[in-house]
This record gives C-alpha cells, structure tokens and sequence, in this order.
C-alpha cells in the first residue's frame, strides 16, 4: 500500500497575494491562458502561513490528537475502507456504486475490523472525560468518512448503550455492557413510531405487567404504534431498547424504556416480533433502518430500565420522581449526547467541503477580466470569496461551539444539565442547519465538478440532510429552547431576581447602546459584537414574554400562546444559539497567547458576527442596526473577504483532514480525469 502523505500540501504563495495572478502569469504554466488547458494543475508546496497551521489544527480539534491521526491512518490501511488512486493520489471514497444491501455489509465489516483494532476499547466501560473526548474524537474521524459508520456506531453505543448507562442500574451495566462493547449483543434504539416521531410522550406501544409470571408484556397496539427508522434493525441488531407506555393497574405511568431481544445469534428474528425494511434513503443507505412491531412479546421484570422508575415484582409502580413531567425528561438524557455527537459531526462535514471548494476555488480559473490576461483563479472574484468565506468563518465560530459543547457534556454535573440541554438542542439545530447550507454552496462552488459523487460534496448532502431531523427534528429544538428561555425569564421576573445561568446574565445590566455611526475599528470589536447579539437577545426575550402573557390576558391557554407565537420564538431561538458561538469564540481567542493565531482569529471572529447581523432581518425589522448601520456591515464584510482571501488555504489546511480523506478535485483534477487514467 503507498503510504499516503497526510501533510495537505496548499498553494503557493504568490498565488494568494496577486489577486488576479497577472504579475507570475508567464513564469506559471498554469497561468498561461492556453487555449488548450495543457497545464499542470499547480504543484501545491506549503505557504509561508502567517499563522502556525498546527497549532490552529490543535485549537480546532481540541482534544485527542494522536488518537485521531491513529485513526485516519488505520482506515487508509484497509481495502475495506475503498482506497482509490485518482491523479496519483490514494482517496478512500465512499461505496457509491454499491446497492443498498451492500453498502449495509460492508459498514458492518468496518465495524469488525475496528472492533479487532481496539478502536471500541473501553467506550462503555470506562467513565470519565477523557474516555468521553477519546470516543468523541474517534467518532469524528470515522464521521469524516462515512456518516452511515458514524450512525451505526452511534445507535450502537450511544443510544442502545447509552439508555442501558443512564436508564439502567447495576444489573443492566453488569450484563449488558461489556457484551456490548465487545459486540456479542448487537444494539438498536426503538423510541419513533410511524405515527409519533417528535412528539414521544403521544407513542401509542403498550406494555403491560403479569404479576403470575413477573413478566412484561410489550404489543403493537395499531399499525400507527410499528416501531419505525430503527437503526440496525432491519438485518443486524440482536437487542432493542423499547420506548412504551407502561400499564400498570389500569394506570398509565406515561413512556418508559425496556430491553428486548429481537433477534438470536444466528440473525433469525424472535417469536412474536415482526420486523421490516424502512427500504432505500435519500442517503445513510449503509444503515439498515427497520420497522418492528411487538405481537404481546414477554420480557422479564428486570429488562425494565429502573434507575428512574420500578415495578415490585407484585406490580406496585415504585418512582422517587413523582412529577410525570420530570419523569419523562429523565428519560430523554441519553439523546443528548446524540445531539453533541450531531452538533460536532456537522461542523466536520462543513470543513471537509469547505475545504475541497477553496482548495478548487485555488485551482479552477475561469473567465479573464482583461483582453489577454490569464483567466481568473474563482477565489480571487470577491463575489466567490463572499459565497465561501463567511461560510469559513462560521465553520470557525462553530468549531469553538461544538468543542465547547463536548466539554460541558463530558465534565456534566447536576447543575449543569438543564445548559446542557438547552446549549446542546440550540447548537445541534444550528450547526445542522449551517451544515446544510454550507454543503450546497460548496457544491454550487465546485461547479460540474461538484456532482460527480467521487468529490464528495454532493455525496454529503444526502447523507448528512438527516441531522436536521433525527435526535430531534431542529425546529422542535428550537422551540424547546425558547420555552426554556422564557421560564427563566418568568422564573427571575417572580422571584424578583437577577437573572443567572444560561449566559442571561447580561439582562441584568442595563440595554447596550449601539453607535449611531458604526466604524470599521467599532464593527470589528468584541465589545460592539456581544453587545448587538445581547441587545437582540434582551429585546427579543422581552417581546416573546409580553406577547405570550397579553395573549394568556386575552384567554388563551400558555401552549396556545406559545404556538401563536411562533415567530418571536423562532428569532429568539435564534439570537440565543448566534449569542452563545460568539461567546465560545471571544472565549477561546481571549486565552490564546500566539499573536499571529489571535490575530486571523479576530478576522474571523468579526466576520462570523458581521455575517449573523447581515443574515438575520431582525437587527432591521426591531431597529437594533439603522438603515446607515446595515450598509457599513455589509461593506464591512466585503473587506473582510478580501482580508481572509491570503489565509484561505491555510485556514481549511487547519482543519488537519488528511488529503485522502478529501476527493480528487481539491488536488490534481486534470491529472485524475486524464485520458490515461481512464480504463481501457
Ligand atoms: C435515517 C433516520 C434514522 C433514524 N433512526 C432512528 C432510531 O434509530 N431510533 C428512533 O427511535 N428513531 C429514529 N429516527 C426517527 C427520528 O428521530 C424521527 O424521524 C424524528 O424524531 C422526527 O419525527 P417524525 O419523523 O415523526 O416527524 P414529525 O415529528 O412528525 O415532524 C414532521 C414535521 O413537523 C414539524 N413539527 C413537529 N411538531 C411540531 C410542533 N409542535 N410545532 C411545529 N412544527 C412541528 C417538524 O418540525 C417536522 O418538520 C430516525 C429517522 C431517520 C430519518
């Protein structure tokens, strides 16, 4: 096997600081405008970055570094991972021409030759949070080749065995996760039903308890109650988490969740459960997703996961949270860390298409703007620079918010998970949301080019859309985290207190104010951009509270009002998630010592908080910016481009995603579509 050179090689220099090239363009062959394109595309060689791209690698990774390279370098190594020689480099490209059934195999062989690597080892048996980061880190990495390993790996760990962790007491841990692991019970998570996805409290699966026998009794009361989008479990899961009402004494308890197996260990489905395909995907056809239905199946007293709720084996119903409300959210905790997996995940899916866009964009010329000059590279049109840069600093923004977010959710502490669970639904939603957005850019970006699946980016649309909807849909997050915004708000306003946690803590001060003349120097400072996402943060709060307390005056119930209230709840849900990347950026930029990384750092910083004021129609529509004001940003931001322009490589050269985990069209596209490497 030829050993892959994981160093990204990136432009050089010159390139990045004559705009139009037009000074080099008869020493560079790839700058003559030839009619017949019969350059070499450039032989990229390491810029003299004005920050350390390693060190900048290091802050965005966050954690774990050797055990990521380790990684990247173990899937390069295997067959199984489709490595391919494209213009005389090695890529491992996803199993585009593979059908359904095939694609689902092979995530399962990768799976193996992981698990015989050790990858797995100790993900479900050892605590603390540097097991956490470490399994987090791998996640990514494996992320960053396939979304479907991802997600089987991710249903297989995070939701099967992460119920058994925090749903499941002693004997649950003690026999299920070693066994787990190790793979000997293959997991899946059973919570949606055909009939209710987000809503899960209106599940309709019952289960029942017989006192004669000490067992429960799950069924599929009606086809809308079939178990449905069960990852793993139409070829592969032996076991399944089931999410059911629990009937007890003709009492309805509300949802709770139980282990069953479904499957024995020759893969032959068990007695009186049916199960079916979800069939083909717009994407993610490497998981095996599944419909189940319960025919009355009997389980044991003890497959009850109990940590928050009991059954005494003479059926008493036994809980220490006595409030069904409280009950229920314990037993959502574990989609947390499928939100924060989420939230990350798609932040590496916007560098990997960022990267191959701007490595194209570096490349590609088209057009020239002068008789004979040399045809223009696409990054050096502003227009180009405007579609791909902003999208690069949000990346950025976004990078500091998802390692935030891992960092708050390994060191969690009681007090912590209600920020836990707001931050996370908040991020989750918004960093999906800018994924998909930047992925459709980055494949407008790349042109024809970016259609062929071998490039990745398009590929990545269909695979990655579903992180908009599953672990809960976005825009159910969002709502969940205005509502929660809200009663902290009633909260401190009934308790006549200052407001404290979820970083409200600036409605305790009074309003800021925003110049009425907004300079470059202003615009670009850290004070000015808290100070406009807390204003809108502030104004909106309060809107959102007095119009839910005038339409409960007028007589409509507090869930009537809020629905009614959609729109301030979408913007404040908004401003809160914008808010709270700012303040992960300011915070990891404050505590950096290296001048030159501060510096294109702060590049950054004001492009991600000029771009969110130009963005929303809120800082206009509520007069938080004047009509003046939004001109100033918006040539603020077209300065900006051309400032971020020289960096540009090396920015998505930071990102440290080895080369072959790109696609041929960032590096040597003509050689890797020449006549020779076609086979004949
Ligand atoms: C590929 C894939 C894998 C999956 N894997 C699993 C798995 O392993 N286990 C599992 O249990 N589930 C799984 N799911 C299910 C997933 O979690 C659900 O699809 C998700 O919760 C959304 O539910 P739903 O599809 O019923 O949509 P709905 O909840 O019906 O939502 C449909 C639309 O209605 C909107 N909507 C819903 N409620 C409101 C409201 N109150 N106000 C305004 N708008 C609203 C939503 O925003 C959405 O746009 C998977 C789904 C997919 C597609």
């Amino acid at each position: 096997m030829e050993k892959i050179n994981f160093r990204t090689k990136v432009l050089s220099r010159h390139l990045n600081h004559d705009p139009f090239n037009t000074k080099n363009s008869s020493k560079n062959p790839f700058l003559q405008s030839s009619p017949c394109l019969s350059y070499t595309p450039p032989e990229l060689s390491e810029p003299n970055s004005v920050f350390d791209v390693k060190l900048m690698r290091k802050l965005m990774d966050g954690h774990n570094i050797v055990d990521r390279d380790w990684l990247y370098n173990l899937m390069v190594q295997s067959k199984l991972f489709n490595p391919q020689e494209k213009g005389g480099k090695i890529f491992v490209l996803p199993d585009y021409n593979q059908s359904m059934e095939q694609q689902r195999e092979m995530t399962m062989k990768r799976i193996e030759y992981l698990l015989d690597h050790g990858v797995f080892q100790g993900w479900l048996t050892r605590k603390g949070p540097e097991a956490e980061l470490r399994k987090f880190a791998i996640l990514d990495v494996v992320g960053i080749f396939d979304h479907s390993l991802a997600i089987k790996l991710g249903v297989h760990f995070f939701l099967w065995g992460g119920a058994i962790q925090f749903f499941g007491t002693k004997r649950h841990h003690d026999r299920w996760l070693k066994d787990t692991e190790d793979y000997v019970v293959k997991g899946c998570f059973s919570m949606t039903e055909l009939g209710h996805g987000s809503n899960v409290r209106g599940i309709e699966t019952i289960t029942t308890y017989d006192s004669n026998t000490g067992e429960f009794v799950i069924n599929t009361p009606c086809e809308s109650a079939q178990k449905y989008w069960i990852g793993g479990a139409a070829n592969h899961a032996t076991h399944t988490i089931v999410f059911s009402q629990l009937n007890i004494n003709r009492r309805n308890e509300g949802v709770h969740a139980f282990i069953a197996q479904i499957r024995d260990a020759n893969g032959n489905v068990c007695p009186n459960i049916r199960i079916a395909d979800c069939g083909h995907k717009v994407g993610l056809n490497g998981v095996d997703n599944g419909r189940i239905w319960f025919d009355n199946v009997r389980i044991p007293r003890e497959n009850l996961l109990n940590s928050v709720a009991d059954v005494s084996p003479d059926g008493q119903y036994l809980s220490a949270i006595k409030d069904p409300d409280q009950r229920f959210a314990a037993f959502l905790a574990p989609l947390t860390s499928g939100r924060v997996t989420i939230a990350v995940s798609a932040i590496y899916q916007s560098k990997i298409s960022l990267a191959i866009a701007i490595r194209y964009s570096l490349t590609r010329r088209a057009f020239s703007i002068t008789p004979s000059g040399p045809e223009v590279l696409l990054l050096d049109y502003p227009s180009h620079q405007r579609r791909l840069l902003p999208l690069l600093a949000k990346t950025y923004s976004m990078s500091f918010a998802a390692n935030y977010l891992k960092t708050i959710y390994v060191k969690r502490t009681p007090e912590l998970i209600k920020t836990i669970h707001i931050v996370s639904s908040a991020f989750k939603a918004t960093l999906s949301w800018h994924n998909m957005r930047t992925l459709q850019e980055c494949r407008e970006a790349c042109g024809g080019q970016g259609m062929k699946t071998e490039n990745r980016v398009g590929h990545l649309k269909g695979e990655y859309d579903v992180q908009s909807t599953f672990e809960g849909d976005n825009n159910v997050l969002m709502q969940q985290v205005s509502k929660a915004l809200l009663a902290e708000y009633v909260a401190a306003k009934r308790r006549n207190k200052p407001f404290k946690g979820l970083g409200l803590e600036h409605m305790n001060k009074p309003s800021p104010v925003i110049p009425s003349h907004l300079t470059s120097s202003v615009m670009r400072s850290i004070d000015f951009q808290n100070d406009i996402l807390c204003l809108r943060e502030r104004d909106l709060l309060n809107r959102f509270a007095s119009e839910i307390s005038l339409r409960q005056a007028q007589g409509e119930s507090r869930e009537q009002a809020f629905v009614m209230s959609y729109q301030l709840a979408e913007d404040l849900g908004r401003a809160f998630s914008d808010k709270a990347i700012l303040r992960t950026f300011v915070d990891a930029e404050t505590t950096l010592m290296d001048a030159p990384l501060k510096n294109i750092l702060g590049l950054l910083r004001s492009m991600y908080a000029l771009v969110t004021l130009e963005e929303d129609s809120a800082f206009l529509r509520y007069g938080y910016l004047s009509m003046d004001n939004a001109a100033e940003v918006r040539k603020e931001v077209a300065k900006l481009c051309g400032e971020l322009r020289p960096h540009a490589l090396s920015l998505v050269s930071s990102f440290g995603i080895p080369d072959a985990f790109l696609s041929p069209v960032a590096f040597n596209w003509i050689e890797a579509n020449s006549w020779s490497s076609v086979q004949h």
